[in-house]
């Protein structure tokens, strides 16, 4: 789980979450309560519908300003789950906590080693075994 802020000229790119054993994205939204967000302040999340398996289409067809005490939840899937955020284009901070349901974790009811075992791995897996390939060269 995270805070996040995004001030003017924040935004983040599209993406699907997919990492480990994450299954359900949430993002509480805390925007300030006495100053209602307006749709022209950008910062909306915005949800892409497939094209094909990992490839989403170029707009958004969901588009979803943050408003305050307003949670969004979506499942987490590999190739599936496409969203982003809008760029802020307003000095008020748009505030959230954000974070992720995961599957059971070793040592929690119901976990399942072999599960673990085929999920996606982590971006700092993926970077760790790239590091190790000779087709990464590292720039000093
Ligand atoms: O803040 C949002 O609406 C989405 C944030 C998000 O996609 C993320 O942090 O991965
Ligand atoms: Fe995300």
């Amino acid at each position: 789980m995270s805070t996040n802020i995004y001030r003017n000229g924040c935004h983040l790119l599209n993406h699907d979450d997919v990492i480990g054993t994450r299954r359900v994205s949430y993002i509480l939204y805390m925007p300030n309560p006495d100053e209602p967000w307006e749709v022209e302040y950008g910062g909306a999340l915005e949800l892409y519908p497939v094209v094909e398996k990992g490839a989403p289409a170029v707009c958004p067809t969901v588009s979803i300003p943050p408003k305050w005490n307003q949670i969004a939840f979506f499942t987490v899937q590999p190739g599936h789950s496409f969203h982003s955020v809008q760029e802020v284009v307003v000095d008020n901070p748009r505030l959230s906590i954000q974070g992720w349901f995961h599957i059971p974790q070793e040592g929690e009811l119901g976990y399942d080693a072999e599960k673990q075992a085929g999920e996606a791995p982590s971006s700092l897996q993926q970077l760790q075994v790239n590091l190790n390939s000779t087709s990464i060269i590292i720039y000093p």
